[in-house]
């Protein structure tokens, strides 16, 4: 798909001002350069929440990409038996959406643990090799995102288990990683994400919304450059388009951070919009990494200076979080009647307060 982007001057004069995360040192024996790109992403997640990674050594998506159109244009009936239980038990694989391709749809693929093992339509199983490898690429630089974070926490080295200290190091560097091990449960997933076309007129009719406001649950969030502009930020009172970056992955932090945080790190809000001007009529896709802590991690405070130890502790683990989240989400699409629909809201924007509130927002819909 090639995209002949022209924003108007409106839009262009307000991107989101977003921090670049440099990740080409990040391995090896760099300690000082590590430092140095931590207090880049120190300045990007105490602040907005989102940043631009480059360098992150992710191969070309183009055929992640390009399965995109294919699973979701698959038939109705089809896309349906392949759905995510998500409403009733909080498992976000498969497919999400009511099917009719008119509407926001995504397919989500688990972790490569026996708990996610589960039929896929054909087009995955036929790359399957290549989106597990795919996978695991984001999953190893979502785990350099943590290390980075573990440092601009200054969480100290004597939080480690000896086997894990870092020689020299001042810092636990792993310690935020350890919560995301490969091998664990948790809800990480690669998704593909796909945005009809729709008309100015029926956009227009949901003040031109696609995705309505929210933070994402999880830990860290990566997306690979969405071609077609159409997320905003929420920058303090102002929503913000986030200016694509050829080659970069768009990264937030999740509420999982925030909360382990004691709100230090930003699970800031977002939405989707019709995009501006000229690209406003066309199909918009996105291919997103979404990281999440073990299951059964607690949403308790990581030691450190900036971390109030009594802040985080909400009496939940991390996958008890997701999950609800997930649960309440995709009970907004699956509700038959008006009423449920009405408490599938409630339910949902009750658990969107939490967040919102920690950061000082009442609640979004006064945004
Ligand atoms: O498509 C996008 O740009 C953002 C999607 C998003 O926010 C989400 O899936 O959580
Ligand atoms: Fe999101």
């Amino acid at each position: 798909m090639t995209v002949d982007v022209d924003f108007n001057a409106e839009v262009a004069e307000n991107w989101a001002p977003l921090v670049t995360v440099d990740l080409r040192y990040v391995e090896g024996d760099f300690e000082q350069k590590r430092f140095d790109i931590a207090k880049d992403l120190k300045e990007a997640c105490f602040g907005a929440g989102f940043f631009i990674l480059v360098n992150h050594g992710i191969d070309d998506p183009s055929l992640m990409y390009s399965i995109v159109p294919k699973v979701l244009s698959l038939s109705k009936d089809e896309k349906l038996s392949f759905k995510s239980t998500a409403s009733v038990d909080g498992d976000y694989t498969g497919y999400v959406g009511d099917g009719s391709g008119n509407n926001v749809e995504y397919y989500n693929v688990g972790k490569f643990i026996p708990q996610f093992q589960k039929p896929h339509p054909e087009v995955i199983k036929q790359h399957y090799d290549e989106i597990k490898a795919f996978s695991h690429e984001c999953h190893r630089v979502a785990l350099q995102v943590k290390r980075l974070l573990a440092i601009a926490l200054e969480i100290p080295a004597s939080a480690s288990h000896s086997s894990r200290r870092v020689p020299g190091s001042p810092f636990a560097e792993h310690y935020i990683e350890d919560l995301h091990r490969l091998e664990d449960v948790s809800g990480d997933h690669l998704r593909f994400m796909r945005y009809p076309a729709v008309s100015a007129e029926v956009d227009a009719q949901r003040n031109n919304i696609r995705v309505p406001a929210h933070t994402d649950y999880g830990s860290l969030t990566m997306m690979f450059n969405p071609r077609v502009v159409a997320l905003q930020v929420l920058t303090s009172t102002h929503w913000r388009f986030v200016k694509p970056t050829p080659g970069a992955l768009i990264c937030n932090i999740g509420d999982t951070l925030q909360f382990i945080t004691g709100n230090v790190l930003k699970s800031t809000q977002h939405r989707v919009m019709r995009p501006p001007g000229d690209l406003g009529g066309l199909e918009r896709h996105n291919l997103i990494y979404f990281s999440r802590a073990t299951d059964t991690v607690r949403l308790g405070a990581v030691p450190s200076p900036f971390v109030d130890e009594t802040a985080g502790e909400v009496g939940l683990t991390a996958g008890e979080w997701v999950a609800k989240r997930v649960q309440a989400t995709t009970k907004r699409i699956d509700t038959r009647t008006d009423e449920d629909r009405r408490k599938a809201e409630a339910e949902y924007d009750q658990l969107q307060r939490v967040i919102n509130e920690k950061q000082g927002y009442a609640a979004t819909s006064q945004l």
